[in-house]
């Protein structure tokens, strides 16, 4: 039985789905005015997980991820590069895709983009007006008014008045309440601001995300997620805007990734303290930022620096290693129990890190019997590449991903190859020294040597 940490109850809730066996996924995506860092792979990488994993377990999942292509700081960004809108977030929707299939995040069902429902904006503003949740100001600007909704505050478990007294937005004469947050921005530039009763303006942030719902799900949202930089006042707002429309709340249950935290703050565009994930994926291989993601629990915080990913890389290593020279072989007997251990950390609120250790558990059983039993060996080597594929781990041939961290600029494969010959004819004939000197020539150039019983095999020092 699954059970989701759920952000509006702040317990972990049975999952059940509105309607059986299907699953309305929503995730709040990115504003498109750089490359995408490391925070955004984090956040999409467990929703990715959450995604396979659903489907693994027999759901039918309906994933939508919104981008925002339209936003202050895309109009300064575009501006400052001389381009018009539409091309620039083209340009770096084409560069986010690029970065998310190279860490291989599966593409969402639908992407929409915020510019093509502005109608459907226009629709819900006009009624929230109607409805006395929304007033214009004389410049043409639509806010919402905070006071207007009895529980607004309840998501994010805030009183109202402690976050008045801390809000640092001046009260003035636009504002009814300091918190009040804008529907719709008057603006009279041609290229970014479309027609609307109430003149030519665009959307603010955060009516974009309840449009989108409602068009894509009719407001009937079995999982609502996103960074949880985004709780407050993001999905507060959204969940307020979306109420008083609706009159109801068809989320079910909110979910929210702990932050990528870079020097003691969250990683983000707007702050610059980013590294991007086209950068780290020159030198590391995908499949070790992925597992870097997902050894800590999704709802905690995760430092970004090299030696955590390098012990994911140390930790992969012994997966690989352990599917090295093996045919998983398909099997309904072996690792039953790993099975179930899987799924019990699974419907834990996705408990990955504890996964992971499972994988451990199997590949030390795969390890003790290579060389005993090839039949055993290869159905717990199944058994382990079964499970860990589902969650997008393990796809790649041991061989390679052991040798991948290769720019052999200084010797060819083949070389490599005689020399490990060359030192295993030494060692044969007991020539200690002469196969030691070997050793030490390849490690000299970032060769690593591992001899298994029947065979050494080679990698390169991930650390070069
Ligand atoms: N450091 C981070 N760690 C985890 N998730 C993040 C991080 N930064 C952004 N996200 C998530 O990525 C998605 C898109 O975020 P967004 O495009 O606003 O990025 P951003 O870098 O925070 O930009 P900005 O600084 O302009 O707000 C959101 O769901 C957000 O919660
Ligand atoms: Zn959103």
């Amino acid at each position: 039985m699954l059970k989701i940490f759920n952000t509006l109850t702040s317990t972990k809730e049975i999952f059940t789905p509105i309607k059986k066996n299907r699953v309305n996924l929503y995730v709040c995506g990115v504003t498109v005015y750089d490359f995408c860092h490391i925070g955004h792979g984090r956040t999409f990488v467990v929703f990715d997980m959450i995604v396979r994993y659903l489907r693994f377990s027999g759901f039918q999942v309906k994933y939508v991820r919104n981008i925002t292509d339209i936003d202050d700081k895309i109009i300064s960004k575009s501006t400052k590069e001389k381009k018009k809108i539409n091309t620039f977030t083209a340009s770096m929707i084409k560069e986010m895709h690029k970065d998310f299939d190279l860490l291989g995040i599966s593409v969402p069902d639908e992407e929409p983009r915020v510019t093509d429902y502005i109608d459907n904006i226009i629709r819900i503003i006009t009624t929230l007006i109607k409805k006395k949740h929304a007033y214009i100001h004389k410049n043409g600007d639509v806010i919402f008014s905070i006071d207007s909704d009895p529980n607004y505050g309840t998501l994010s478990r805030q009183s109202l008045t402690s976050l008045e007294s801390g809000s640092r937005i001046p009260l003035n004469n636009m504002k009814k309440n300091p918190l009040d947050f804008i529907l719709w921005k008057s603006s009279n530039k041609e290229e970014y601001s479309w027609d609307s009763p109430w003149g030519k303006g665009r959307p603010g942030w955060h009516i974009e995300c309840s449009a989108i719902t409602n068009v894509f799900f009719n407001n009937s949202i079995d999982i609502h997620g996103g960074g949880s930089d985004l709780l407050f006042p993001h999905h507060e707002n959204e969940r307020s805007q979306s109420i008083c429309f609706n009159n109801k709340s068809m989320i079910n249950f909110w979910m929210h990734t702990g932050m990528v935290i870079l020097n003691n703050k969250k990683m983000s565009k707007s702050l610059g303290n980013v590294y991007f994930l086209r950068n780290i994926l020159k030198d590391c291989d995908a499949e070790v930022l992925r597992y870097f993601f997902l050894s800590t629990h999704y709802r905690h915080p995760i430092y970004y620096c090299e030696k955590n990913l390098d012990q994911a890389y140390t930790s992969l290593k012994y997966l690989y290693t352990a599917l090295y020279d093996t045919n998983p072989f398909f099997n309904n007997e072996e690792g039953l129990n790993f099975e179930l251990e899987f799924y019990n950390a699974m419907n834990d609120d996705f408990n990955t890190p504890a996964v992971f250790s499972i994988f451990f558990k199997i590949a030390r059983k795969i390890n003790f019997l290579k060389n005993k039993d090839i039949l055993k060996t290869n159905k717990f080597a199944f058994r382990l590449k079964y499970l860990a594929n589902n969650l997008g781990f393990l796809f790649q041939d041991p061989k390679e991903f052991l040798q991948k961290k290769t720019t052999l600029n200084l010797l060819t494969l083949k070389e490599i190859q005689l020399l490990i010959e060359k030192r295993n004819i030494a060692r044969q004939s007991k020539l200690w020294q002469e196969a030691d000197n070997i050793r030490k020539k390849l490690m000299s150039l970032d060769i690593i040597l591992e001899d298994l019983p029947d065979k050494t095999i080679w990698r390169k020092n991930k650390k070069s």
